[in-house]
């Protein structure tokens, strides 16, 4: 199977329904742009509709402070980076905000106040909420694969990946055809879904005989068997070959235009100029700046980040991935929503 191929749209009507499709979503990418335009470029921004907002969060490991962010937004339906160097705090952040980690300034019975740790997720308070909650609730990142899940089959990954198992609800999982039609569903989705990322005909192969861009997309995919609202991915690019490199792009930028935000850290500055809407940008746990893509990298807070920790970073020479190559992809990623549409209007059409 070729790893170079393009995204493909979730297709089947068995696949449950994008975001665009549902009451209220108007995505609009010059629009977004256009709001994030007007958000001023200094660390904290207030955002023009947050789906995250997250304030005093501090981790400290013995007497180093890893993170120690005092406000911070992230905009719905957009795609945003954080980025900073080696160290900076990225994947703490990240393991505090999905429950996998509890900040040192966490609320507590003696202390609740102004300077304790909150985020609210989609409206939710999410300080107190474990990793599993979290995730229900629509903010889902991805992990690397365990030894485990390698010794599982791509499909059995993606099974494990799905919310609402039969099992879980008591009432479903002793009335047979209940059980049955909703097992049937979450089969469907994960055939969907392996199909859109190019992994269908791997689905009976264990997850530790792909290649590494190929757990990538595993992981990506299986983090959407949950429909998150929010997908958090930690360096998606890394160990990823320049093909498939542009193919993971590619589904990135579908999964931001149908509706679901991209949070994700990334080391690869080429990506992070060409896909990202807006870039947050943290250095010894704090964050330093924020703007987009093609402004943030000449704050001289950001040159000063990087000078200081990691001196041979590349902040902007595409060597790699030439800007007819992610013209290519975009032309392509609008091309295949412009099919669906006319997909989607044919099947409404078919069952008026
Ligand atoms: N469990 C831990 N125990 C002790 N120190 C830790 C722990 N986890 C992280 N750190 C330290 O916290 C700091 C932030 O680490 P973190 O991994 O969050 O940074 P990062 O920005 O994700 O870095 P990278 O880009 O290299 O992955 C580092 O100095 C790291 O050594």
């Amino acid at each position: 199977m070729s790893e170079t191929n393009a995204p493909t749209p979730l297709a089947s009507a068995s696949a449950s329904p994008s975001r665009r499709d549902q009451p209220g979503y108007d995505y609009d990418r010059v629009e977004l742009r256009r709001k994030l335009a007007l958000v001023p470029e200094e660390p904290g921004s207030s955002k023009p509709d947050p789906i995250l907002v997250v304030d005093n969060v501090v981790r400290r490991f013995g007497g180093m402070t890893a993170v120690d962010v005092g406000h911070v937004e992230v905009q719905r339906g957009a795609i945003t980076a954080l980025i900073g160097p080696n160290g900076a705090g990225k994947t703490t952040f990240f393991n505090l905000l999905t429950g996998f980690d509890k900040p040192n300034s966490a609320p507590s019975m003696l202390k609740r106040g102004a300077d304790t740790a909150k985020w609210i997720f989609n409206g939710r308070d999410m300080g107190a909420v474990g990793a599993a909650k979290v995730s229900r609730q629509g903010m889902v990142r991805t992990f690397q694969l365990t030894k485990a899940l390698s010794r599982l089959t791509v499909m059995e990954n993606m099974l494990l990946g799905a919310r609402d198992q039969p099992g879980e609800n008591f009432f479903v999982a002793i009335v047979k055809p209940l059980w049955r039609k909703r097992e049937a569903e979450i089969e469907a989705k994960a055939a969907d879904l392996l199909e859109r990322f190019k992994l269908y005909e791997k689905k009976d192969d264990y997850a530790g005989s792909l290649s590494g861009g190929q757990r990538k997309l595993l992981e990506m995919a299986r983090a959407l068997m949950s429909d998150p609202s929010m997908i958090m991915l930690d360096e998606p690019m890394a160990g990823v070959n320049p093909a498939l490199t542009q193919s993971l792009l590619g589904h990135i930028q579908s999964l931001r235009d149908e509706g679901t935000t991209v949070l994700f850290v990334e080391h690869d500055m080429h990506m992070v100029r060409h896909i990202s809407d807006w870039v947050i940008v943290m250095a010894e746990g704090r964050i330093v700046a924020e703007g987009p893509a093609d402004t943030v990298m000449d704050n001289p807070a950001v040159v000063d980040a990087y000078l200081g920790a990691h001196h041979d970073t590349d902040l902007g020479d595409d060597s790699l991935l030439t800007d007819e190559s992610f013209d290519e992809i975009e032309a392509e990623v609008a091309h295949e929503a412009d099919a669906r549409k006319e997909a989607d209007a044919r099947k409404e059409e078919g069952t008026a």
